[in-house]
């Protein structure tokens, strides 16, 4: 049985359609990610799951729970990152985890959650002298201390550098280790492939595709770009380009100088055949490389925009 599931969410406020019909249900110990450029409606649909908004029409149940009927029920299975401006800049970071952790009749100990975010030495410092990235940290924390099931988190990373993101992914693998289910929102694509199990991307309030990454990747085409560097110049290059044209796997190939682009829906195979006809002529291969697709490049393909961070 899914931990969560959602059935044709609706929200508009005023003339803004912010979410369109939005379905889907996450199994126990996904990382489940919602992705999409700004505006397209993913607080608000994470807002409508948390109970913080009321959905205009559609349904959000955790298991058999549901927010008109189980509602404190379901306040002690969920974690929500509360938004940074929530925090108690005046508190240290341990005061902060006690102070949230008296709201609960059952807390996680607050030395087990300073571990888990890897803020142990950093326990009596003041909110207000915190890192952008330490605040983020913070916040997951907060989220932990009831020991819920099912955690949300809303952009933790954005606006953070890559260090300090690579720190908030660590912490969402290791609940993942816990087997913590995670819905996470992020504008970052790199994020959603390398942590997710399944992606939804949603544009416009409604849901675009929704898969495991590798499947959208997939699902999207299954051709790889090769590419080879000839040691012995443009003719060898140019004469391997037309041997490549040939072979069947090969959708089509361009040339730069002594380097080859080759695009291919069996890179293995290409790749075989290719090494086979170079060492016959006697060219020697410099580099070599195979491309895999992105999840930017699905993004691209199903919502027909370039993709900005
Ligand atoms: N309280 C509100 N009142 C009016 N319009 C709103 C409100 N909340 C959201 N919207 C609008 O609904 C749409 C979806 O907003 P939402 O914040 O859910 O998008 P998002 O995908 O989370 O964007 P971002 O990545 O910028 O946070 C936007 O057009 C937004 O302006």
């Amino acid at each position: 049985m899914p931990v969560l599931e959602v059935n044709h969410l609706h929200k508009t406020f005023g003339a803004v359609t912010a979410v369109e019909d939005i379905s889907f249900s996450v199994e126990a110990g996904e990382i489940f990610t919602i992705i999409g450029p700004n505006g397209a409606g993913k607080t608000t649909t994470l807002e409508m799951i948390e109970g913080l908004q009321t959905p205009d029409r559609g349904s959000v149940a955790f298991g058999s729970l549901d927010w008109k009927r189980n509602a404190d029920q379901i306040k002690m299975t969920i974690g929500v990152q509360p938004q940074s401006g929530a925090l108690f800049d005046l508190l240290s970071v341990e005061e902060n985890l006690d102070l949230f952790a008296s709201f609960y009749p059952k807390a996680t100990p607050t030395a087990t959650v300073l571990e888990m975010i890897n803020m142990t030495d950093q326990r009596n410092k003041h909110v207000k002298k915190l890192s952008g990235g330490q605040r983020q940290r913070l916040a997951i924390g907060l989220a932990m201390i009831n020991d819920p099931t099912v955690i949300f988190l809303d952009e933790p990373t954005t606006g953070l550098d890559p260090q300090a993101r690579r720190n908030i992914w660590d912490i969402i693998l290791k609940l993942k280790g816990l087997g913590k289910t995670t819905i996470l929102t992020t504008h970052y694509m790199e994020e959603a492939e390398k942590l997710s199990d399944r992606v939804c991307i949603v544009d416009q309030g409604k849901i675009v595709s929704l898969d495991t990454p590798a499947a959208l990747i997939d699902r999207l085409t299954k051709e790889r770009e090769v590419r080879l560097s000839l040691m012995d110049g443009e003719k060898a290059a140019e004469v391997t380009e037309q041997m490549a044209l040939l072979h069947p796997a090969v959708v089509r190939a361009n040339r730069e100088g002594p380097t080859l682009k080759i695009w291919t829906t069996q890179p293995e195979e290409t790749l075989y055949d290719l090494f086979g006809f170079t060492k016959d002529r006697g060219f020697r291969v410099e580099q070599i490389s195979i491309r895999e697709m992105s999840l930017e490049d699905v993004f691209i393909a199903f919502t027909g925009k370039e993709w900005r961070d």
